[in-house]
């Protein structure tokens, strides 16, 4: 099949394997040329590690410090007419590439918020590994299946309390609107909660401290993001906020179980990265545009396999075997670069001049849509898009 981006919306409908494994390489080559991670975790679960900020945690578990590792996504195969999706080409890129380097890694491909999910995650941990060292839960997602009631869950992204109104890039158009969304409603908070708060992460963690698969010293982070004025209307203050809000209750609870066994639990607060996942979040397009823009300038800026592996090897797994260092809720703070306040400043400055006609030049609007592409494989130099590509390539995930 010969494919093309196919872009609808926020999303690319289509994949292209070859040009996934070939981000996967290049996120692999990174880890691999630099040190190893000392300390680090032998083996680990991903929770949600097909794409954004969980493949580069498989890959620093991986290549970094050498785990084995145990991914779970939900993630669509292509056909003879349809692509598959990004994520699905990603892990089965990682899987081929880490089996070839010598390393374990097999992949659940089901829904993380189902007990059957769960169930078959501890059987193979317990059949393979015997247990796991790190928890990693990394999971974006618009809807939650309850697993006790089958109820479907969405979550919203709106402001709370008044409707938000902000200047924003229309991706399509490639030009400046300004868009305007009514708060929601306590249904829609609590929705969203429901779906990206921490019960889900809790939920894992008992039922794999149930089944005694948790090791002593077992660590397990989720991941959260809290920004800048910028995006605190949509995002922190907003129905998403909440959600991490909740996340944060988690990390604490889970964090006293965890350290009954010597472990620990931290939500680590992330930057802001061109994934599927934000580029759903009205404003976080332009936001990342810009603060790329300041960041780049200013050698600070990370992609999402840079940002996790310095997550992984100077707080995680510090070489002298240090606790990692976190703010007064216990979280990790990786963003403490992109909330400098030289580099938010600059982002303030842009944000109000920017519009249709200088957008490719004070922000890094260009940059933004080529990652945007990346995500899905297009885009890439050494990769022909005129040739056949097989859409359904051999993998070995475990379906659920
Ligand atoms: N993108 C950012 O800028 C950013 C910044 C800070 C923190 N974060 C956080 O990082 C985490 C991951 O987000 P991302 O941006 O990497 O998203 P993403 O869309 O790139 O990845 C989401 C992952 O979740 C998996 N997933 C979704 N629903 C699932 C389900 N029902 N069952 C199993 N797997 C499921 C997907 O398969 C995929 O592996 C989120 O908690 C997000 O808030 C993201």
């Amino acid at each position: 099949m010969i494919i093309k981006p196919k872009i609808r919306g926020f999303i690319c409908t289509t994949a292209h394997p070859v040009g996934c494994e070939a981000n996967i390489l290049e996120q692999i080559n990174y880890t691999k040329e630099h040190p190893p991670i000392e300390n680090g975790p032998k083996r680990v679960l991903v929770i949600g590690s097909s794409s954004g900020y969980g493949m580069p945690s498989r890959i620093a578990a991986t290549f970094g410090a050498g785990a084995a590792t145990l991914g779970v996504f939900f993630e669509k195969p292509g056909s003879d007419t349809k692509t598959g999706t990004a994520g699905f080409y990603n892990a089965v890129a990682f899987d081929k590439l880490a089996t070839e380097a010598g390393f374990y890694a097999k992949s659940i491909n089901g829904d993380a918020f189902s007990n059957e999910v769960k169930q078959q995650t501890i059987d193979t941990i317990k059949a393979d590994l015997g247990q796991v060292d790190l928890v990693v839960y990394s999971i974006a997602s618009p809807v939650r299946k309850l697993p006790e009631t089958g109820e479907l869950v969405r979550s919203t992204l709106k402001p709370i309390g008044k409707p938000y109104s902000a200047t924003a890039v229309d991706t399509n158009k490639d030009e400046i609107i300004s868009v305007d969304v009514e708060p929601a409603v306590d249904q829609e908070i609590q929705d969203t909660i429901t779906v990206m708060g921490g019960q889900d992460w809790e939920l894992w963690i008992k039922a794999l401290n149930d089944a005694g698969v948790l090791a002593d010293g077992c660590k397990s982070i989720a991941y959260s993001y809290i920004g800048t004025e910028i995006t605190w209307p949509i995002y922190w203050h907003g129905t998403i906020g909440k959600a991490k809000e909740d996340l944060d209750r988690a990390a604490a609870a889970i964090d006293a179980l965890l350290k009954g066994t010597g472990g620990e639990a931290h939500v680590a607060v992330l930057k802001s990265v061109v994934t599927q996942a934000s580029s759903a979040i009205p404003v976080m397009p332009l936001y990342i545009a810009i603060v790329y823009k300041v960041m780049k300038e200013k050698g600070l800026h990370e992609g999402t396999m840079e940002h996790v592996f310095r997550l992984f090897s100077q707080q995680l797994y510090k070489a002298d075997g240090a606790l990692c260092d976190t703010d007064d809720m216990n979280r990790i703070r990786m963003d403490d670069w992109e909330l400098q306040e030289e580099v938010q400043s600059a982002c303030k400055a842009l944000w109000n001049q920017v519009t249709t006609q200088n957008l490719r030049d004070i922000t890094d609007y260009d940059g933004y849509k080529e990652e945007f592409l990346k995500l899905f494989g297009f885009g890439l130099d050494d990769v022909d898009y005129d040739a056949d590509a097989n859409p359904n390539p051999p993998q070995q995930f475990i379906e659920v």
